[in-house]
């Protein structure tokens, strides 16, 4: 059984996902403008701007929940501009989240069963044979174990509290094996602590694929990425590392007008 995503032709290093002339209009409103972006496979990457910076957006186009006004995408060498959520999702662009949701009363394991039964519709066939039943359970605890949350196999979700929920919704993202995990805040409304163990899980999971996500969190994106974007009112204004975009004036200017608006 394989629940794995294509494995992408991109070599470590090289533009996996990339962006040209992407326009978001809305209502004649232009939340995002002309941006020109490359992720590097094997990186983690961090979209951030102040608010309204148009970060979300950026995201909902990469992953196909929004149609560009103008410009194009391309993942892995295909042009996805025109390709569906679901699609580039199976071609191994998955973001985390949103699309693994999590069944609240069922328990850690049988939310991660559920996920690893998803890509290959086993759910209509895994109790043909107890051979790969166990398989499914063995992966099962595998993924878990990847997230820390081996103590909580048998809780209901519900129960968990919100930093392992993330870890639960973590793991059911990693069941598809995705070359590429987009992560939409993935620290919004979590404590120190918490924040300090999902950074860890997040640069353990990226050992062997690309990350890109967006973070309000500006320590954790010093801690964790190795590029980094910044976008302020819908256009790039600084990219690199996050030494070079720190100390970058327009950066910083960005951010403290921000903060005065
Ligand atoms: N569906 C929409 N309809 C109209 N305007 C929108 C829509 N989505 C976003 N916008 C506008 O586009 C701009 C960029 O929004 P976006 O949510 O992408 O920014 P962001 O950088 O993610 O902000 P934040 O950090 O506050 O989440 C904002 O001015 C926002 O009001």
């Amino acid at each position: 059984m394989s629940a794995a995503a294509a494995s992408p032709a991109a070599a470590r290093g090289e533009v996996i996902l990339s962006a040209r002339g992407l326009t978001k209009e809305f209502f004649g409103f232009k939340a995002v403008s002309n941006v020109d972006l490359d992720v590097r496979s094997g990186t983690i990457h961090a979209l951030i701007g102040p608010n309204g910076a148009g970060k979300t957006t950026v995201f909902n186009l990469l992953t196909k929940f929004f149609a560009p006004t103008a410009g194009t995408i391309t993942f892995d060498g295909r042009d996805i501009t025109r390709t569906g959520p679901a699609e580039v999702a199976r071609l191994g662009l998955v973001r985390s989240f949103q699309i693994s949701a999590v069944f609240p009363h069922l328990t850690v394991l049988d939310n991660v069963r559920v996920a690893l039964q998803r890509p290959a519709n086993l759910a209509t066939q895994f109790w043909r044979s107890n051979r790969l039943l166990d398989r499914l359970d063995a992966r099962a605890m595998e993924l878990i174990e990847a997230v820390n949350l081996a103590d909580s196999a048998h809780l209901q979700a519900v129960e968990l509290s919100y930093g392992r929920k993330r870890a639960l919704e973590i793991a059911t993202t990693l069941a598809l094996d995705p070359p590429v995990m987009l992560f939409d805040e993935p620290m919004a409304g979590m404590g120190a602590e918490d924040i300090g163990r999902i950074s860890a899980l997040i640069r353990r999971i990226g050992e062997g694929r690309t990350i890109l996500m967006v973070e309000h969190n500006l320590s954790v994106v010093a801690d964790l990425c190795d590029e980094v974007t910044v976008l302020a009112r819908g256009e790039i204004l600084s990219q690199g590392s996050y030494a070079t975009v720190s100390a970058d004036p327009r950066v910083k200017e960005a951010y403290l007008g921000s903060e005065h608006e």
